[in-house]
């Protein structure tokens, strides 16, 4: 397993072009946000939008959209009940992020199984949190997924629940194998987590327990949007995106008894300025 280098953020942040606009800095869409889980894709949102994604479009319940708008008003937002809207805004996309706070009822399998079928192969997707559960659920949808570029973003139940691999059993051996049957790259969440992808694995050293708290994982999906809009679509890009989460992680958990997902939030743009080159 190769471990993710210190220096992982030189290389992938760049410095703005003079002459660059918002158009440079590529198109998230985020779906997800449940009337129960709001919180989740707000935080997602909030991440994409401080990594400097150039335009954030939000599609979630219409019960998230005030309580988003007034902590975001950068992001644009779309009711997920409008079928035909989302039609017409997710081939516009270059990053479609879909699980935070998604849930698991019939509408959000509806929602799941729309964006897969619109989802093209110049396009990147993040499949996180319960768009995981649902696939596992709903294997047929792996069939939508084939020939894609796919990042799942799985913490160890949610592996679990898609690999079959019980928690005990998640071996590096047999979730590569697993990975190359999804033919997905993977962000096995946990301490020390471990992104899989077809010819390596890697290891971030990085993170503390500080980190275990709800919505985490949503901020990391956020990052990883805004990375992977702005910068190559790259394993690279990927790894510096994990890696920048749980060194925000680390920071704050150095003062702070738990290193809340909205504080990461707060410093992502200033410490991505530290590492530009
Ligand atoms: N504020 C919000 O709106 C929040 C919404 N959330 C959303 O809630 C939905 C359900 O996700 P959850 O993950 O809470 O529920 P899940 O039921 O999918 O997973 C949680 C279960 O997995 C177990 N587990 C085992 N290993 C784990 C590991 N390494 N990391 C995390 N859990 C591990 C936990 O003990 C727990 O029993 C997702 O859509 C998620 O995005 C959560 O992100 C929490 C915050
Ligand atoms: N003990 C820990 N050490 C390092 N990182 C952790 C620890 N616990 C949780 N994390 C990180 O926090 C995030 C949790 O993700 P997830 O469980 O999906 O959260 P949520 O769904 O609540 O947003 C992952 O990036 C994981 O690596
Ligand atoms: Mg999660």
């Amino acid at each position: 397993m190769e471990k993710i280098s210190e220096h992982i953020l030189e290389k992938v942040i760049r410095k703005r072009a003079k002459h660059s606009h918002k158009g440079n800095y590529g198109r998230v869409c985020l779906i997800g946000g449940s009337e129960e889980f709001g919180g989740a894709i707000m935080m997602a949102a909030e991440a994409c939008v401080h990594t400097g994604a150039g335009l954030v479009t939000v599609v979630t319940h219409p019960h998230n959209h005030s309580p988003l708008h007034a902590r975001l008003p950068e992001a644009m937002v779309v009711d997920w009940f409008k079928k035909k809207r989302l039609a017409s805004l997710l081939p516009e996309m270059n990053v479609i992020a879909i699980g935070p706070g998604l849930g698991t009822d019939a509408y959000s399998l509806e929602l799941l199984s729309l964006t897969l079928q619109l989802l093209s192969k110049k396009q990147v997707a993040i499949i996180d949190g319960s768009a995981i559960t649902l696939l596992a659920h709903y294997p047929n949808l792996l069939n939508l997924c084939q020939d894609k570029q796919i990042i799942l973003t799985p913490h160890q139940m949610e592996w679990e629940r898609i690999s079959q691999l019980p928690i005990s059993n998640q071996t590096e051996e047999l979730n590569s194998q697993k990975q190359k049957e999804l033919n997905m790259t993977v962000v096995l969440k946990k301490h020390g987590t471990e992104i899989y992808t077809s010819d390596t694995v890697y290891q971030n050293i990085s993170g503390t327990p500080a980190m275990a708290t709800g919505g985490m994982g949503d901020t990391l999906v956020g990052i990883i949007s805004g990375f992977t809009a702005q910068f190559p679509p790259t394993t690279e890009t990927l790894l510096g995106a994990v890696y920048l989460h749980s060194l925000l992680g680390e920071k704050i958990g150095q003062t702070a008894y738990v290193a809340l997902p909205t504080d990461i939030i707060q410093q992502i743009s200033s410490e991505m300025k530290k590492h530009e080159s």
